[in-house]
């Protein structure tokens, strides 16, 4: 009796329960990686850092991933041990980097790094904070991660056959209000306690509500496991070397995992750096300007599920991320003409930008559940996170680096908490074109995967409903 159709699974409000569990504590996850973003300047300048350090630390998210290959084990650790053991673990793990992150900020670690190889000045005084805080969010990136994919197979097992995209496009939109509320308090918050690790103590607090709801999610999902045994229905295959091999040999899958480290790499480091280009193009103060960029993943958190219900019931999933990536490309190249500079302008751009960080992420995760069988799902995205990692870890070096080296146009004094300090003005012309220019490459590999699609017939512009 294989066939006999598992109860829970075919209950919408478990599986709208599921889903509200598991988004929870994604939204909680979401918010430290973009908490510093609107303390950058009072990063800078209470810690000395420079642009070239905060890109460091910023880029330190993708440091173990990349190097140690963590997302690979997660994937491996996931498609063997379950969303349940996972899911705990990688909380855990983000409990960890966390409390380094929140050690290194708060002013806990002095002095300087200078590391040279050979002739070559790698680290040229930099300031140990940076590279401690930028450890922990090595750490925290590494449970960060293993989180995400442990979540979207989550959702891919209790949704498949059903609205898929709308879920995982929740789940994403769960997401961006962490990052809403990451760009919405931190200011207020440092202007409260003057301390600039407040948001990182906040981001522990939520981690630890986060674990106590996934517990919950755990729970429900260890009945769908015993209804479908005793229903006689397999539990998903373990995970094996050789699926490694099989998922790379896929070219779909590199289209949709380059797309995305070139989508994503315009867009999540264009974050880190968004206040303080608000600040320097806008003049607009510190306050405020965080609140800009914080309409981006508002918009998003509205529109994805919207965008992934369209692509459950008619499709079209390949030319929604050729759409998304257009508009990714035209507005970065809007915000890098200089004369462009009246905030209404900023507002209207960063509102564009969530439209396009909608439409991508609500056709591109569904998208690898079509090409990918679901035994191996957890390794496909461990897989595209990888790669995506890449971009996330160095993508914001280049940047902190090009403001340093290329942009800075002056320094202006202004007093903060009652002392006078010096900062430096940017300008972010070629910041912004260098974001245009991940998004041109995106367009091009949006439409090799379309092609490649027709060729294949994986049905990517098909609807994922099955009625
Ligand atoms: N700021 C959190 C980074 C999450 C990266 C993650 N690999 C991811 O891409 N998640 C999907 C998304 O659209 O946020």
């Amino acid at each position: 009796m294989a066939e006999k159709i598992s109860s829970l699974r075919e209950s919408k409000s478990a599986r709208w329960v599921v889903l509200i569990l598991v988004s929870f504590t994604m939204m909680c996850m979401y918010y430290l990686p973009d908490a510093m973003a609107p303390l950058q300047q009072n990063l800078q300048s209470k810690l000395h850092w420079s642009a070239t350090d905060y890109g460091l630390f910023t880029s330190g998210y993708g440091w173990f991933n990349v190097f140690l290959l963590m997302m690979v084990f997660s994937g491996m650790i996931l498609d063997k041990l379950g969303t349940r053991f996972t899911g705990v673990l990688a909380i855990g793990i983000m409990l960890a980097g966390a409390g380094i992150k929140y050690w290194a900020i708060a002013g806990h670690v002095d002095g300087t790094y200078e590391l040279t190889i050979g002739s070559w000045q790698v680290l040229g005084l930099t300031p140990k904070s940076a590279v401690v805080a930028g450890l922990g969010f090595a750490l925290f990136g590494v449970g960060s991660e293993m989180f995400g994919i442990a979540a979207n197979k989550a959702v891919v097992r209790w949704f498949r056959g059903k609205e898929m995209a709308l879920a995982i496009g929740l789940n994403t939109s769960t997401g961006r209000i962490g990052t809403a509320l990451a760009m919405f308090t931190p200011q207020p918050l440092y202007n409260l306690t003057k301390d600039v690790s407040a948001p990182v103590l906040l981001s522990i607090v939520l981690l630890c509500l986060g674990l106590l709801v996934y517990l919950f999610f755990n729970v429900i999902d260890k009945r769908l496991d015993k209804e479908e045994s005793d229903a006689g229905i397999a539990s998903d295959e373990e995970f094996k070397f050789s699926d490694i091999a099989d998922i790379a040999r896929n070219r779909a899958f590199w289209y949709i995992s380059i797309l995305c480290v070139l989508f994503y790499s315009a867009v999540f480091p264009f974050i880190k750096f968004a206040t303080n280009l608000i600040v320097q193009k806008f003049s607009v103060t510190d306050t405020f300007a965080g609140y800009i960029p914080a309409l981006l993943p508002f918009s998003a958190l509205l529109l994805t599920p919207l965008f992934g219900g369209i692509s459950d019931k008619k499709g079209k999933g390949a030319s929604i991320m050729i759409l998304g990536s257009i508009l990714l490309v035209c507005v970065h190249l809007l915000f890098a003409i200089p004369s462009l500079n009246s905030f209404p302008i900023a507002i209207g751009l960063v509102v564009v930008l969530g439209i396009a960080f909608s439409l991508v992420p609500s056709a591109m995760w569904p998208a690898i559940a079509k090409i990918i069988p679901e035994s191996k799902l957890g390794t496909a995205y461990a897989m595209t996170f990888w790669v995506q990692n890449w971009g996330l870890m160095l993508v914001p070096l280049l940047i902190g680096w090009v403001l340093d080296k290329y942009c800075i146009i002056g320094t202006i004094t202004r007093v903060i908490d009652g002392k006078q300090e010096q900062l430096t003005q940017y300008n972010y012309t070629i910041p912004m074109l260098i974001f245009a220019c991940f998004g041109v490459l995106a367009i091009g590999f949006a439409y090799l995967l379309k092609a490649e699609d027709k060729k294949k017939g994986y049905g990517l512009e098909q609807p994922n409903v099955i009625e």
